[in-house]
């Protein structure tokens, strides 16, 4: 049995415009049922690559291929029904104002002609699935931003794609909707094994719903992963700067002594499903040593814990610091010595 083509695949992608070049080498597939998180800064090349695999733009070198067929070199006529696999989601919702929600979602439905009666079913059954019974007749300048986004939502899966593109979805919302608007797209992925591409500049957003991410910077990809490795350990510089690690970071108000005793400040960078071992009091177990938290926390990236802590351990002996340290290090993902921290009295 030969495995299904992936949902969307580039290989070798480069766009130019004049001497700037906005994407070069992308390398990419997105497989069925993933949900995939494209991030980057302003002029990274996001808005490039969302035209390349909707087929408004032609990459100068490369393949797009959507289903497994490639639609680089095809013609307006034949990429429309490769398009119509793609639902698009967009920042600021794009609902035509003179329709109501319903018929908004249904707009699609009329153009691809399907007839009267199944059609407003699947509307019923859209409008449900996106939370907004009851609010049918309603036109967008009544409804909330986050029930604009549902709308668009609902009108991107009316035509039953392949794949969802979402185009910075939430940036427009605040943060308790793009909460909720997160959790919606989570669950339709969940219910449906809908495909997501998720573009946004946001790694919170990437944090919430993305299992795998891609980084890019001035067109390129700087790193590709599951979403908490790269989360727990970004090798990239731009991925350090957007998650606002600062390896050299102490957490306020910490002092280290010039010395080289007493309480160790040790730093760990914690990730993966071992992320919940009971790491500190097995220093008290097996070291007799005292541990204490002084800064950072863990929370779930993908389902995944991931977090940084600072730690402050006070070994029973002096020699037993470099076995504690090689403790730690074997069941984290970076395990470092500050210094010693300085004691108030
Ligand atoms: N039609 C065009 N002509 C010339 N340069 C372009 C064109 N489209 C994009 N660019 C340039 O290509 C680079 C990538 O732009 P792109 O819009 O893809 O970035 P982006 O990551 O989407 O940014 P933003 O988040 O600000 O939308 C930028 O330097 C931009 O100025």
């Amino acid at each position: 049995m030969t495995s299904p083509a992936p949902i969307l695949s580039l290989a070798g992608v480069r766009k130019r415009f004049g001497d700037h070049t906005a994407l070069s080498d992308i390398d990419l597939t997105v497989g069925s049922g993933e949900i995939l998180g494209i991030i980057g800064r302003s002029g990274a090349g996001k808005s490039t690559l969302i035209r390349c695999i909707n087929g408004l733009e032609r990459p100068d070198a490369g393949t797009v291929a959507i289903e497994g067929r490639e639609i680089q070199a095809l013609g307006e006529s034949a990429l429309k029904p490769v398009r119509r696999r793609i639902g698009m989601v967009f920042q600021h919702f794009n609902l035509l104002a003179n329709r109501t929600a319903a018929e908004n979602i249904e707009l699609p439905l009329i153009i691809a002609g399907m007839a009267r009666g199944p059609r407003q079913a699947r509307v019923r059954d859209l409008l449900q699935l996106v939370g907004l019974e009851g609010r049918e007749d309603r036109y967008p300048a009544q409804l909330s931003g986050g029930q604009k986004q549902r709308v668009g939502i609902a009108r991107a899966l009316a035509p039953e794609p392949a794949m969802l593109l979402s185009d910075e979805a939430t940036s427009a919302l605040d943060p308790e909707t793009t909460e909720q608007i997160l959790a919606l797209l989570a669950d339709i992925n969940r219910r449906l094994g809908l495909t997501i591409l998720l573009i946004t500049h946001e790694m919170d957003v990437v944090r919430r719903i993305a299992g795998r991410v891609v980084v890019l910077e001035n067109g390129r990809i700087a790193e590709a992963g599951e979403t908490w490795r790269v989360f727990a350990d970004p090798q990239a510089a731009v991925t350090k700067s957007l998650l606002g690690h600062d390896a050299a970071a102490l957490p306020p108000g910490l002092v280290l002594a010039p010395g080289g005793s007493g309480e160790a400040l040790i730093r760990i960078d914690l990730g993966g499903p071992d992320a919940g071992a009971p790491l500190l009091s097995d220093l008290g177990a097996r070291f007799g040593a005292s541990a204490r938290i002084l800064s950072g926390g863990v929370e779930p990236v993908g389902g995944v814990p991931v977090g940084r802590l600072f730690v402050g351990v006070t070994p029973a002996r002096p020699d037993d610091l470099e076995p504690i340290l090689a403790h730690l290090a074997s069941s984290t993902i970076r395990t470092e010595l500050l210094g010693h921290v300085v004691r108030a009295d």
